[in-house]
C-alpha cells in the first residue's frame, strides 16, 4: 500500500503519527460530476455529459465504499452503460493492481498494471491515495469523480436516459434526512471499523471502538420499528450502510478488532442486511472471497501472516422477517 507523490509512487503505510494515532480519511480529490445534459454538478467542472459506454468504473469487490457504486449499477441496470474493471483483491507494495491471476479482471480501457497509472494517466503530477472507486471517462482521459458517495448520486440519477429502471434512491423530498442518516452512518459505522481496525494507540481504537457500537446499538432500535433507515423506503442510506454491515462478522469482527457483538447477534440488524442481501441484483455485487483475501492479505502491520481465516458461516440468503413492515 502507498500513495504518489507528485506522479511517483512511493510504498508507505498510513501515518498516524501526528494524530494520536488516529486513522484519519484523506479527502477525495476529484469531485466533478457526470449529469444527464453535461452541465456542472454540485461540485467541480462541467463537461461530463452521461452517454453509454463513455465512462469506466474502476472498483475492488472487496471495498466497502466502491461496493456502493457497484450495487447503484446494479439496482439502475446500468450493467451495459458504464462498464466496470475489477481490480486484485490483494493491495501489497504497488497498491491496487490489475494482476488477473489474483482475481483482476485486467483493464481492457487502459492497459495499465496498476491503478496508480490511472490516476498518474488524469494526472502526471498527482499526490495522494490511490483509492477505489474511480470513474474514469474514455473520451477526455481523465477521472471524472474518485468520490463513492458522489458517483453513487451519479448513478442514481444522471444516466436515467439509458435505463428502464426509474427507481430514485436518494428522492428530493428525503433528501435532507438521508444526508443526516450518512453523515452518521459514515463517521461511526462505515469509517468507524476503518478508525478502530487502523488506530495505532489503545486510546484511539477504544474512542473508535465506543462510537461505533453505540451507533449499531442506536440502529438497531431505530429498525425496530421500520423495514428502512429513512422513512418506508428503500433509499441509497440503506445502501451505504449495508457494505459494512455484510463485511462485519467475517472481516470487522476479528481484523479490525470490532469484537463487542456480531451482525448476527443483533435480531433487526441481521434480518436487515438479509433482506437488503436479497434484493434482485445485490448478492452479485457481494465477493466475500475477494473480501476476506483483501483486508487479511493485505494489512501486513495488522496481520504479519496473511492467512485469511476459513469462517464464519454466514447465510445472508436464509429467511427475514422484514416484510411485515410492507414496502420493498
Ligand atoms: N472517500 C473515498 C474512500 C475510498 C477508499 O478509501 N477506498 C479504499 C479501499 S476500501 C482504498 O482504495 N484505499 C487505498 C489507500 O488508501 O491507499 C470514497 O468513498 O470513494
Amino acid at each position: 500500500m502507498g500513495l504518489l507523490v507528485d506522479g511517483v509512487w512511493h510504498d508507505q503505510w498510513y501515518d498516524t503519527g501526528a494524530t494520536g494515532g488516529r486513522f484519519v480519511r484523506s479527502e477525495s480529490q476529484y469531485r466533478n460530476w457526470v449529469t444527464a445534459d453535461g452541465t456542472a454538478g454540485p461540485t467541480g467542472a462541467g463537461g461530463f455529459p452521461a452517454a453509454p459506454g463513455r465512462y469506466r468504473l474502476y472498483v475492488s469487490l472487496a471495498c466497502p465504499w466502491a461496493h456502493r457504486t457497484l450495487i447503484l449499477r446494479a439496482l439502475k441496470g446500468l450493467e451495459a452503460v458504464v462498464p466496470v474493471s475489477v481490480v486484485s483483491p490483494l493491495m501489497g507494495r504497488f497498491g491496487w493492481t490489475f494482476d488477473t491471476a489474483q482475481g483482476s479482471t485486467g483493464d481492457p480501457a487502459n492497459g495499465a498494471a496498476t491503478l496508480a497509472e490511472i490516476y498518474v494517466a488524469a494526472d502526471p503530477h498527482y499526490s495522494g491515495r490511490v483509492t477505489v472507486p474511480v470513474l474514469w471517462d474514455t473520451v477526455r482521459k481523465t477521472i471524472v469523480s474518485n468520490e463513492s458517495a458522489d458517483i453513487l448520486r451519479m448513478l442514481n440519477g444522471a444516466f436515467d436516459a439509458f435505463t428502464d429502471v426509474a427507481t430514485d434512491y436518494s428522492p428530493a423530498d428525503l433528501r435532507e434526512p438521508i444526508d443526516r442518516v450518512n453523515a452518521f452512518v459514515y463517521a461511526n459505522i462505515n469509517n468507524g471499523v476503518y478508525r478502530a481496525g487502523f488506530a495505532t494507540t489503545q486510546a484511539a481504537y477504544e474512542e473508535a471502538f465506543r462510537a461505533l457500537f453505540a451507533a449499531l446499538d442506536e440502529l438497531e432500535a431505530r429498525l425496530a420499528s421500520r423495514r428502512y433507515l429513512v422513512g418506508a423506503r428503500l433509499t441509497e442510506a440503506d445502501w451505504r450502510l449495508f457494505t459494512t454491515l455484510v463485511r462485519f462478522d467475517a472481516v470487522y469482527y476479528g481484523h479490525f478488532k470490532c469484537n463487542l457483538r456480531r451482525i448476527v447477534d443483533y435480531p433487526n440488524l441481521s434480518n436487515y442486511v438479509r433482506d437488503l442481501f436479497q434484493v434482485p441484483g445485490v448478492a452479485a455485487t457481494v465477493d466475500l472471497d475477494h473480501i476476506k483475501r483483501h483486508y487479511y492479505g493485505s494489512h501486513g502491520t495488522i496481520n504479519p501472516s496473511g492467512i485469511v481465516p476459513i469462517g464464519p458461516e454466514l447465510d445472508f440468503g436464509a429467511p427475514h422477517d422484514r416484510s411485515r413492515f410492507g414496502g420493498g
